[in-house]
């Protein structure tokens, strides 16, 4: 299996629900940076994983290697769904999403568990069948499960499509130190007591995307949970500063961070702004990559 991350290309955040939850109003867009899933079948009924990571873990940031991995507990699900408790798997993960970074890396390894276990277990469950197994892992898992570019509202696991044309050139800066998602949501709660109950997407992002505008696109890209994420993490201004000096089109922090995301106007530009990144010593890492691409996906 192949399974994207995302960037959320808006994210509006509204006060914080009775469940705990917040409202959003969000536009994911799955992005050319993929963990690959190999599963094999097991006769003893037993679910594993086993990790390899070809990117550098974030300081005081682990990926739980047994039941608690997102992997394993999609698999989980999706056997108790299917009613049957001897079916078992191998689940080998080369992980290349960061971790910790806003960009949905575990959210992916359980979408990507999902389609792979229902193809291998003969499930026969339809993308739509999943999307209830997916929401139930995790705000972000069903988008995962489509890719390509989508609204989502809820707590972020509805998903519906939005008319979007042409493909993006985006630039991902790492941080060496990871952020965790509840915490930046409990510190947006600090700053912004008196947020709106029902969040919106622009309309100049939506009108952005629907021509194919990536200088209008750069323009309207934004990020409600930016001020939570620069609270705990101030350097991430420099990042973003550094980025936008060397031309981007557009900068945002991803997701609830600490990843920032630029906005290319060409792959020469995405180069050139991403050795303006790494000359500056602004990031662990700096990556390349595309969008929009599929979702989850057997290869
Ligand atoms: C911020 C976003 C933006 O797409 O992505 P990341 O930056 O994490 O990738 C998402 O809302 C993250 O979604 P996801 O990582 O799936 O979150 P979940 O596992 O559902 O929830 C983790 C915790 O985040 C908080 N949470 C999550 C979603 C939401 N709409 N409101 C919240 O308050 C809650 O404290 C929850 O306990
Ligand atoms: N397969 C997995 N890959 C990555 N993280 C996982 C996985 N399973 C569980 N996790 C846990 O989920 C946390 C959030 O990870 P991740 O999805 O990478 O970041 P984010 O929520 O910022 O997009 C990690 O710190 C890790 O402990």
């Amino acid at each position: 299996m192949s399974v994207p991350a995302k960037i959320n290309l808006c994210l509006g955040v509204g006060r914080v629900r009775p469940d705990g939850f917040h409202p959003l109003a969000t536009v994911y867009q799955a992005v050319d940076l993929h963990d690959e899933l190999r599963i094999s079948s097991r006769e003893d009924g037993e679910l594993t994983v086993a990790m390899h990571t070809e990117v550098e873990l974030p300081e005081g940031s682990t990926v739980p290697e047994g039941d608690d991995n997102l992997a394993v507990r999609a698999a989980r699900l999706l056997r108790e769904r299917l009613g049957d408790p001897g079916l078992g798997a191998d689940i080998a993960i080369r992980k290349v999403i960061p971790v910790a970074g806003g960009m949905a890396g575990g959210s992916a390894d359980a979408a990507a568990a999902l389609v792979g276990c229902n193809e291998l277990w003969g499930g026969g469950l339809s993308r739509a069948d999943l999307e209830p197994l997916a929401a139930e892992l995790g705000s972000d898992v069903p988008f995962l499960l489509h890719g390509g570019n989508a609204i989502g509202g809820g707590r972020g696991e509805t998903v519906s499509p939005v008319l979007a044309r042409g493909g993006y050139h985006w630039v991902f800066a790492t941080a060496t130190e990871g952020l965790s998602t509840a915490a930046v949501y409990a510190e947006f709660d600090r700053l912004h007591p008196d947020a709106p109950a029902e969040p919106e997407v622009p309309d100049a992002l939506l009108n952005a995307l629907r021509a194919g505008d990536a200088h209008a696109l750069g323009q309207a890209l934004s990020n409600d949970l930016t001020e939570a994420s620069l609270s705990l993490r101030p350097e991430l201004a420099d990042t973003l500063e550094v980025g936008l000096q060397a031309g981007a089109l557009g900068a945002i922090v991803s997701g609830s961070g600490p990843t920032t995301v630029f906005l290319a106007a060409s792959e020469q530009h995405a180069l050139d702004l991403a050795m303006a990144l790494t000359s500056a010593a602004a990031a662990a890492d700096v990556i390349q990559s595309r969008g929009p691409v599929s979702g989850a996906r057997l290869v």
